[in-house]
């Protein structure tokens, strides 16, 4: 199982991510996307989908109309690890 990060290593691995913030109570990353329209933010969870199923992790997303709201956490973990941040940097690169 990928090891919980701890609070330095979560300052390193979040700085070059830009938008996403720590939620501690949750012990989650958080972010929001905006798209011009549904049928964009749609096509952008079909991406993600695709990218979690390869990656066999999974976000806590919700949508409503052009908005994605996402967090990730590792639940086997019960918080932050690596699996999170390479599936947020994977993230980014799709919203692009
Ligand atoms: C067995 C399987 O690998 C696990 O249940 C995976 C699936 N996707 C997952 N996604 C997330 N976000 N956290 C997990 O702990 C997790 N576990």
């Amino acid at each position: 199982m990928a090891s919980l990060l701890d609070d330095a290593a979560r300052e390193v691995a979040l700085a070059p991510l830009s938008g996403w913030t720590y939620d501690g109570a949750a012990k989650a990353i958080r972010r929001q996307f905006r798209f011009k329209d549904f049928s964009e933010a749609f096509a952008f969870m079909t991406r993600v989908a695709l990218a979690a199923e390869k990656a066999g992790h999974h976000p806590d997303w919700s949508n409503g109309y052009n908005r994605v709201e996402i967090a990730l956490s590792t639940h086997d973990a019960g918080g932050l690890t690596e699996r999170d941040i390479a599936l947020a940097t994977a993230i980014d690169a799709i919203a692009l």
